[in-house]
């Protein structure tokens, strides 16, 4: 048994989440967690919701609410979404936490102890109007790269450009419009990350196992250009983690808060302390300090491709430039990303799928099957209706839930509900023992390289290898003849159905729990011993023929859906 730490990039608190934040971030983690609980692995697997910077505080705004309420609000609907995903966190904590903010200006404080941080005197937008300055989305204006009119000071929305707010032409303030601004100056602080370029390099370099999504998005970061910049780590903004050295004020940065990509990071540790807090466990140092006994952790995160320079570069920084014995990421799985019917999802423009539309039209397993065996692993995926409804139709309903229903209903038929005690396996038998056995091995293998579709391809392999094993020996045909033989077919396919449950589990666990449920047994976890895991239905054992485990989405709902989901949401 060894101790995995497993973190998802943490959702953005401006909104309920898309399939494409879902597929890129949490769901690969669930699945991940699962698969190593199931392997009876000692796993912490943590998210929160990131809740600080500019989108925050105007996404609060529109909503007419006091940001501090807002995100209280949104992080209990997006905890209650992902729970009714299945996203199995052992704690979903909050970036706005006391612990975060502990830690945060802790890691201040040590980062300038050691020399990591500069003092920066420069100029930033103020409003008059607004008597305050005006970062990021804050203040719009002309993007000088495209001449796109109402591009942010971080970027532009059109040419996807990053900016300064003093790049913009006629600048103007989003709250109050007015377009009376000056330069003022304002004094930050910045994370000499440049410092780190050889260390960072050098660490990158022994990641030889890493995708190579993840490893080229951070070699472009450390190589491109000048190389790997300073960052500043503040922002003249009241809504966010107040700036401190440690314990201590930090004079001339009175008023001022830590910059949110500084701080979300800090959260994966931060959440550890939320979860003791809330009393789920007793000691997070354990998993998070290696001079406490996280030497022996393997941690890995999962993100989305837009999140990896601040994972292989930025938050690595902090953590190597503290010069304390906190727990470095070992494995960063990296996604590309999910497209909607021929262009981008988008929040901000609610343009896609969202996690609770989603399960207003079916429930979670048809989602999280689609979503993990499409997982856009090694390029860029598009979601559409008509994919979506032939891969739940053949995988869910034909491969699986077919299966399923045939032998347990022929079974009621001829034997009653209960495993039939005659006959004994010949040779077809024992080949798709064999068969079943070299293919959880693969399965396996994919699983604990987080190959996701591949791991897919292999689970409805296993699953479709039971309905041509049926289809082949045909037991309704074999009865006629010779039923002491059919009873043996009808035990070993019986006895498929609790073993595909345990190996379906990480994938669609509320499935998983029916088929158990019907089979009247308890989860086994893993069958390290596939032929002994066959055997576990002893003849006499009584079973109920399960409900439809997955009904087949129509032609009408495809159109139906494609029309609801096809402009944006409101
Ligand atoms: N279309 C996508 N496909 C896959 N992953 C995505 C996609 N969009 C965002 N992600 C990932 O989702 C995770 C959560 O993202 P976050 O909540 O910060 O939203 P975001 O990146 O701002 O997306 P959006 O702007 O669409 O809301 C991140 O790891 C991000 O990389
Ligand atoms: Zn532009």
């Amino acid at each position: 048994m060894a101790r995995h730490l497993i973190t998802s990039a943490i959702p953005y608190i401006n909104g309920i989440k898309h399939l494409g934040n879902l597929v890129g971030s949490q769901l690969p983690a669930d699945l991940y967690a699962r698969y190593l609980r199931t392997r009876g692995n000692e796993v912490l697997f943590l998210c929160a919701t990131d809740e600080h910077g500019t989108p925050a505080e105007l996404a609060a705004t529109k909503a007419g609410k006091p940001v501090a309420e807002y995100c209280k609000e949104m992080h209990a609907v997006q905890e209650r979404i992902a729970g009714d995903f299945g996203l199995s966190f052992d704690h979903f904590g909050r970036s706005s936490s006391p612990q975060n903010h502990a830690l945060t200006q802790h890691f201040a404080g040590v980062l300038a102890d050691q020399g990591m941080i500069e003092e920066v005197t420069e100029k930033q937008v103020y409003s008059n109007a607004d008597e305050r300055f005006l970062p990021d989305r804050y203040i719009e204006g002309t993007c000088p790269n495209c001449g796109f009119d109402s591009a942010r000071g971080d970027q532009c929305d059109n040419c996807t450009k990053q900016l300064d707010p003093v790049d913009l032409i006629n600048p103007r303030s989003t709250i109050s419009g007015s377009t009376d601004l000056e330069m003022r100056d304002t004094k930050h602080l910045f994370l000499r990350q440049s410092q780190m370029k050889d260390q960072l390099d050098t660490w990158i370099d022994g990641k030889t196992d890493w995708p190579v999504l993840t490893t080229s998005i951070a070699k472009k970061w450390l190589h491109d250009g000048d190389g790997l910049r300073d960052r500043g780590i503040t922002r003249d903004l009241s809504w966010g983690v107040p700036v401190k050295r440690g314990d201590a004020d930090w004079p001339g940065m009175e008023g001022k808060v830590f910059y949110v990509w500084f701080d979300a990071p800090i959260e994966y540790i931060a959440c550890g302390a939320e979860w003791v807090e809330a009393g789920k466990g007793t000691d997070w140092e354990r998993w998070w300090r290696t001079d406490k006994g996280a030497d022996d952790v393997r941690y890995t995160q999962f993100m989305g491709k837009d999140n990896v320079p601040f994972h292989t570069l930025s938050f690595p920084a902090t953590i190597m430039g503290s010069g304390e014995p906190w727990k470095l990421v070992d494995y960063i799985k990296s996604f590309n990303y999910l497209t909607y019917d021929g262009g981008q999802f988008s929040t901000s423009r609610g343009r896609g799928v969202f996690m609770d539309q989603a399960l207003e039209i079916l429930p979670a397993d048809y989602w999280r099957w689609w979503l993990l065996s499409h997982a856009p692993e090694t390029s860029d995926a598009e979601f559409t209706w008509e994919n979506f409804q032939s891969s739940v139709n053949k995988d869910l309903a034909d491969v699986l839930g077919n299966f399923i229903s045939r032998i347990t209903k022929f079974c009621r038929s001829k034997f009653g509900e209960a495993v039939p005690e005659a006959g004994s396996y010949g040779a077809p038998e024992e080949a798709l023992i064999a068969d079943i056995t070299a293919r959880v091995a693969r399965y396996q293998d994919h699983m604990d390289a987080i190959e996701v579709r591949k791991s897919a391809q292999e689970l409805r392999a296993i699953w479709a290898a039971g309905n041509e094993y049926l289809q082949a020996e045909a037991p309704w045909t074999t009865f006629k003849t010779d039923p002491d033989k059919a009873a043996a077919q009808v035990r070993l396919a019986l006895n498929l159905i609790p073993l595909y449950a345990s190996l379906s589990s990480p994938f669609i666990p509320t499935a998983a729990a029916s088929m158990l449920a019907a089979m009247k047994v308890e989860d086994a976890g893993w069958p390290d011993d596939v032929p002994a895991a066959l055997a576990r239905l002893a003849p006499g054992h009584a079973f109920e023929v399960p409900e439809v485990l997955f009904a087949k989405i129509t032609d009408d709902n495809v159109t139906d859906w494609a029309e609801r989901f096809a402009g944006t949401r409101a």
